[in-house]
């Protein structure tokens, strides 16, 4: 597995130091607030484990899971919903974890979703953000790291279902993708 990553773009090291750092800021802002952490599976279940155990304050988990790849490194355009929250989500401060944010299209659908919901407030962490790939205007609140307009993976991030269980974020060989 690893020997079909081209580069390392973020080390484990520098994701287990910026989970920390993040959780420390995330404990401040909902200090005596219950909020609710939305984890976008499949992609953003490593990152929303580490990044919840370093944040110390009480908050309730839940999933949705979304889906617009397939097995392909462009987004379709269409937004699927393959497993809903089972939590209300009316007046609730919701936390919407993500692994990346690319076109954009999965997010801005989850937070029209909420709003129509009618949360009570809503704040987007993302672990990557890649800021050329965007189709629809849309940022997150907290950011953890800046990738280039490459598909990446690692750390939740797949290809065709691989990949999402290494350490770090790298980019794969051309052979992979079956380029030369
Ligand atoms: O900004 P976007 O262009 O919408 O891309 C980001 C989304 O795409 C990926 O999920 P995917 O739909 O591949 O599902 P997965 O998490 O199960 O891999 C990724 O995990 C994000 O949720
Ligand atoms: O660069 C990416 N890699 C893996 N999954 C993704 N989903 C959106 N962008 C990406
Ligand atoms: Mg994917």
């Amino acid at each position: 597995m690893h020997n079909d990553i081209e580069k390392i773009l973020i080390s484990e090291e520098e994701i287990k130091e910026k989970c920390k750092e993040l959780g420390s800021r995330l404990t401040k802002e909902y200090e005596g607030k219950f909020p609710l952490a939305v984890g976008v599976l499949k992609g953003a279940m490593p990152f929303m484990s580490d990044i919840l155990r370093a944040t110390e304050t009480y908050l309730e988990m839940d999933f949705m899971d979304i889906s617009s790849y397939g097995g392909e490194t462009r987004s379709s355009g269409e937004v699927k919903i393959v497993k809903d929250l089972d939590t209300k989500v009316e007046g609730r401060d919701l936390l919407i974890i993500e692994d990346i944010i690319d076109s954009g299209l999965t997010l801005s659908y989850l937070v029209d979703l909420f709003k129509y919901r009618k949360a009570n407030s809503i704040k987007i962490v993302t672990l990557l953000d890649k800021p050329e790939g965007r189709k629809v205007d849309i940022k997150a609140d907290v950011v953890g790291f800046k990738v280039p307009n490459e598909f990446v993976v690692g750390y939740g991030l797949d290809y065709q279902e691989k990949y999402r269980n290494l350490p770090y974020v790298g980019v794969l060989k051309p052979k992979i993708y079956g380029g030369e």
